[in-house]
């Protein structure tokens, strides 16, 4: 019965414009069951009409008939598909994938079928002990002798139950025992029903089949046949052959990666490097910008808004500049500071303004606070509101009437060990203030402690409570309205729309308010940092450009390696589309496994320097490493990669199948 049928068979080389005509008018028919030698001299085009046969060759002249239907539209699809659907290929030089074990090998061709992953191994294991090497299954080809590698080879070409065996001088490497061994092997398989061509030399092989072709020149000189085709009996396949899987793919990508581990690992530790440095900048400025706001968030909270009267005559002033003339002014209490109901209802009505604290901010004269024996100076008294944070207190709780808060240096002064003893005892305040007509007058007070804070050096001043503070004001015809006081607003993102309201108020078309707020002084400082990270980071980016060299030229070298086993992938009948895929994962799969190294190296790294200085900043963590920047690092890392795999893999897909296997 016919399966294969050559009609006018015609093939050229073009060398420039000159024809060099090769198979000149082809006529031939093969049947199962038959075992057919190609014999002709060297240069004769049997490789040729094999390319052809096999479906690795598409520009011809003439028609190849499989089972009846016309190979017509020779489209690289449908080739693929009869590939792996049609033929088996044996070759001179066994072509096994050498990092690839026996057993995966021949599982190779299975994973283009639909058999489930335990019926591929079985079917392999099955193969291999067909061909007498069971045994030598976890071996890796170079293992092998040529004999054995042949015999791998045979079983991976029938792993796909091929109609069409094509072997091309399959014993051309082999002594005389395992030339009778394969040959004995090929008969078996054309005794199986499957129809076997044979190229060959050796009158010797060709005896050995049913079926002599003689080629020279191109054509047919002679077509004998020495036994009758072997009997065939129909037997259906039990399985489909479909495309290579991605999870397939992936494994033969896995496979190539671990083999090549040390080129590989070299990679890997030069882009981990450039992820490391990346992540240990951005980590630093992280750490660096979260130690400058807790610094200074642990004394004030940077999102409430100081208002004060704004005393500057020129109105174009800006308000960080008419800030500061009120400041000067602010520690001597007078009317010109003072902010009247009026002007707090004002600030009261604005949307988004929930309540308005009013607060002092004095830097009386001769200012002493005592206790028992302990009697220090003090430069100022401020006012508890919500600018203060709770957390600025070491122990205790914020003042209430009748209370202050003192700074733990006077408390330490007081009672070194016993210092947090001091919070429930009475001071002794002692200041001078000027009253309305501006003459000098001196008050005492007595108050009590409610908590401490961390001293301030710079400003050291006592924390009181408004009304007692305004009380004793009041008492002495100190003027008693706040000179400054702090609007607690809804939610923090409507701070700067709200101050920039309070800023705006006039009355009798002069502006009524200055404000500051420590959110305002951060922001600079903190975009500052911000910049200089990413530089920095930007910087350390720049040896990941050459990591991207580096991954695009191994990967080059790689497909040059590789050219052979692509043209083995392409006669098994993967498709272009697998073959891009294959040198992609594998250089994914690079990307990610630096992308770890990084991460780890730069969390040890993480670890590592913020224990170091741990002491230096208060146990504060300088290097803080993101979980943005870390997934941002396996982002790149694959962008990398997959950026780098493209041209080679684009270059691997396009290799033609028939110069990929002739590549020496
Ligand atoms: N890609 C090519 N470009 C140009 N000429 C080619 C190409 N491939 C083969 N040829 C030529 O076609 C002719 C037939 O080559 P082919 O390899 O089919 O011969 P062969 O019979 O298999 O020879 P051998 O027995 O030595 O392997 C030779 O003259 C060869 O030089």
């Amino acid at each position: 019965m016919t399966i294969l049928e050559l009609k006018n068979i015609k093939k050229s080389y073009f060398l420039g414009k000159e024809e060099f005509p090769v198979l000149k008018g082809l006529n031939l028919s093969f049947d199962k069951g038959d075992f057919i030698s190609i014999l002709g001299e060297s240069g004769g085009g049997k490789s040729t009409l094999m390319n052809i046969i096999g479906g690795l060759d598409r520009k011809y002249d003439g028609e190849v008939i499989v089972n009846g239907v016309k190979q017509a539209d020779k489209k690289e699809k449908s080739m693929d598909e009869y590939r792996r659907d049609t033929v088996g290929f044996i070759f001179q030089s066994f072509n096994l994938v050498s990092y690839l074990s026996v057993l995966d090998n021949v599982l190779i061709s299975l994973k283009m079928t639909n058999l489930s992953h335990k019926a591929q191994v079985k079917k392999a294991e099955d193969l291999l002990k067909q061909v007498g090497l069971l045994e030598h299954k976890k071996k890796n080809p170079n293992q092998l002798s040529g004999g054995q590698k042949q015999r791998v080879a045979i079983a991976r070409a029938l792993a796909n139950d091929p109609d069409i065996i094509i072997a091309d001088e399959p014993t051309g490497a082999l002594d005389s025992q395992n030339t009778s061994d394969v040959l004995g092997i090929l008969s078996d398989i054309a005794k199986s029903g499957k129809t076997v061509i044979v190229v060959t030399h050796s009158q010797e092989v060709a005896d050995y089949g049913t079926r002599i072709v003689h080629l020279a020149d191109g054509q047919v000189t002679s077509d004998e046949r020495i036994k009758p085709a072997y009997e065939t009996v129909e037997k259906a396949r039990e399985f489909k052959t479909k495309t290579l899987s991605f999870g397939a793919k992936a494994r033969i990508a896995w496979q190539h990666f671990l083999n090549n581990w040390k080129q590989n690992l070299m990679i890997m530790i030069g882009v981990a490097i450039g992820l490391f440095s990346v992540m240990f900048f951005l980590g630093l400025g992280n750490g660096a910008k979260g130690y400058m706001n807790k610094m200074v968030t642990d004394l004030a909270n940077p999102n409430v808004p100081m208002v004060m009267k704004r005393v500057t005559s020129d109105e174009n002033k800006k308000n960080d500049e008419a800030f500061q003339e009120t400041t000067r002014l602010m520690p001597q209490n007078t009317t010109k500071t003072a902010i009247s109901d009026t002007l707090i209802d004002k600030v009261e009505k604005l949307n988004h303004v929930k309540q308005v604290e009013k607060a002092f901010d004095v830097a009386p004269a001769d200012f002493t606070v005592s206790l028992g024996a302990t009697k220090e100076p003090f430069a100022k008294i401020q006012t508890w509101t919500n600018v203060n944070t709770d957390s600025s207190l070491l122990v205790g709780k914020k003042p209430s009437e009748g209370e202050v808060v003192v700074p733990d240096t006077f408390a330490k002064k007081w009672d070194k060990t016993n210092w947090k003893k001091i919070i429930g005892e009475t001071l002794h305040l002692e200041y001078k203030m000027l009253n309305k007509d501006g003459a000098p007058v001196t008050i005492s007070q007595d108050v009590k402690v409610s908590g401490i804070t961390k001293g301030n050096p710079a400003q050291n001043p006592l924390t009181m409570n408004f009304k007692t503070l305004q009380k004793a004001f009041i008492a002495n015809n100190i003027v008693g309205d706040p000179n400054f006081i702090v609007p607690t607003i809804d939610d923090s993102h409507n701070v700067k729309s709200v101050v920039n309201k309070i800023q705006n108020l006039k009355t009798d078309g002069k502006k009524d308010f200055v404000t500051f707020s420590l959110g305002a002084v951060l922001k600079p400082i903190n975009d500052i940092t911000s910049i200089v990270t990413i530089v920095l980071a930007l910087i350390a980016g720049i040896s990941l450009l050459v990591s991207l060299m580096m991954i695009i030229a191994t990967t080059y070298m790689s497909v040059a390696e590789r050219t052979k086993e692509i043209g083995i992938l392409r006669a098994l009948g993967a498709r272009k589309g697998d073959i891009r895929l294959l040198f992609v994962i594998e250089t994914v799969m690079l990307g990610i496994a630096s992308a770890i190294l990084g991460i780890i190296v730069a969390f040890l790294g993480q670890v590592g320097v913020n224990s170091g200085v741990s002491d230096l900043l208060d146990k504060f963590h300088i290097i803080q490493i993101s979980t943005g920047a870390v997934i941002g690092s396996v982002i790149i890392a694959i962008i990398i990669a997959l950026f780098a795999s493209l041209m080679p893999a684009g270059k691997a897909a396009r290799l033609n199948p028939i110069e990929a296997l002739s590549n020496d």
